[in-house]
């Protein structure tokens, strides 16, 4: 199937350096990517570029199959039919809602039981005639919405469009606005920084860094595969251990961890999340049995201990007397600093990663 939206090796350049730098995407009906990164990784301009309301140095944007802009030529922003959903939203205050909605569509009927339609997708039945001042700020997100769908939009271009909203509301409003973009069959390309709002609206997280797509992935893959360190710490806290690389395997007080492929002296970081180690109590010195699964189990002394609401966060320092770990419980746990617990990680929650290029990637 032509996806709805492609991109093929988008390259702009500002302020003389590629703020984009090979963007190639490509996004089906019905499919929410999202386009996720650090402020400045160049995702805004990306969306831009799409829109039509800036153009690319580079490569080109086709939309439902068709090539709207490359070296040759470069369709306006009004004639390419996406909706655009910007952080401001900004609605016309002196229009009624229905007004609004129906702004972009022909004087007829038709339109007028388009925008009752959406009116009852978005959950505003009666709010018609209502003016925009007299609405909560998560009741104009949703006309926002309903206005940016009216013409029937194949592809929807979104620009951190919850970011104005507090954070009760923008779970509602997330889950609102997912449920009728999928009714509505359109390809999303939502930008956002927040790894949360990420895992919640994508099929497929892009994740970018410095201009480029460093990894493209469903939500689960990318939180359980990430390419490299800094593609594991967006996502979450992560712990960090050195070591070096010696016969394809490299030395932690977890055991021995497999680095295959790297060669002898490469310095290596093993990474895992706090949520995924687990915590025995030591038993007159000893600790839980080692197994394939759970890999050695290694000693460590409670340094601090912080209940944070949802879970408890503890802190470690491993017997070799400098690696620090930290622990999540989803619970209150407190030990005292000084108590000495046994640590152990699941083998397939660990990633091993080169440190040179994680460093340079990063
Ligand atoms: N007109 C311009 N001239 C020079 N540099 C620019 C221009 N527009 C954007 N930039 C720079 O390009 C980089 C990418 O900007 P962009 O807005 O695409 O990033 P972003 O990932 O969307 O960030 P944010 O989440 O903060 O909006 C930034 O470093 C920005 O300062």
């Amino acid at each position: 199937m032509t996806p709805r939206l492609q991109t093929d090796g988008l390259v702009r350049h500002l302020g003389g350096r590629p703020v984009v730098d090979g963007i190639s995407l490509s996004v089906p009906a019905g499919q929410v990517t999202c386009l996720l990164g650090p402020s400045g990784c160049g995702k805004s301009t990306t969306l831009r570029i799409i829109a039509g309301v800036d153009r690319q140095d580079a490569g080109s944007v086709s939309l439902n199959g068709r090539v709207v802009s490359d070296d040759a030529r470069h369709l306006p922003p009004e004639r390419r039919g996406v909706g655009l959903m910007f952080q401001d939203f900004a609605l016309f205050p002196h229009l009624t809602v229905a007004q609004n909605i129906g702004f972009g569509l022909p004087r007829d009927g038709v339109s007028t039981a388009r925008v009752e339609e959406l009116l009852k997708r978005v959950d505003l039945v009666g709010y018609g005639a209502k003016h925009p001042h007299e609405l909560s700020g998560g009741e104009q997100q949703r006309v926002a919405l309903a206005r940016a769908l009216a013409p029937r939009p194949g592809i929807m271009l979104m620009d951190e469009p919850f970011s104005g909203l507090d954070n009760r509301l923008r779970d509602e409003i997330r889950d609102a606005t997912l449920s009728v973009l999928k009714e509505e069959g359109t390809a999303v390309l939502l930008v956002t920084h927040e790894p949360d709002e990420a895992m919640r609206m994508a099929d497929e997280i892009a994740l970018m860094r410095a201009g480029r797509i460093v990894q493209k992935a469903a939500p689960y893959n990318i939180y359980n595969a990430p390419v490299d360190r800094a593609a594991a710490a967006f996502f979450s806290d992560i712990n960090t251990l050195t070591g070096t690389v010696r016969g394809a395997l490299t030395q932690t007080p977890f055991g021995q961890f497999l680095a295959p492929g790297l060669p002898d002296g490469t310095e290596v970081d093993i990474v895992f999340r706090p949520q995924h180690v687990r915590i025995d109590f030591d038993r007159g010195g000893k600790g839980p049995a080692p197994t394939p699964l759970e890999g050695t189990p290694a000693r460590g002394t409670v340094q601090r201990a912080r209940f944070m609401g949802k879970e408890s966060l503890v802190e470690f320092l491993m017997d070799d007397g400098v690696s620090l770990v930290t622990a999540t419980v989803p619970a209150v746990f407190l030990p005292h600093p000084g108590t000495v617990m046994w640590l152990s990680i699941r083998r397939e929650r660990c990633f091993v990663f080169p440190r040179k290029s994680t460093e340079l990637a990063a």
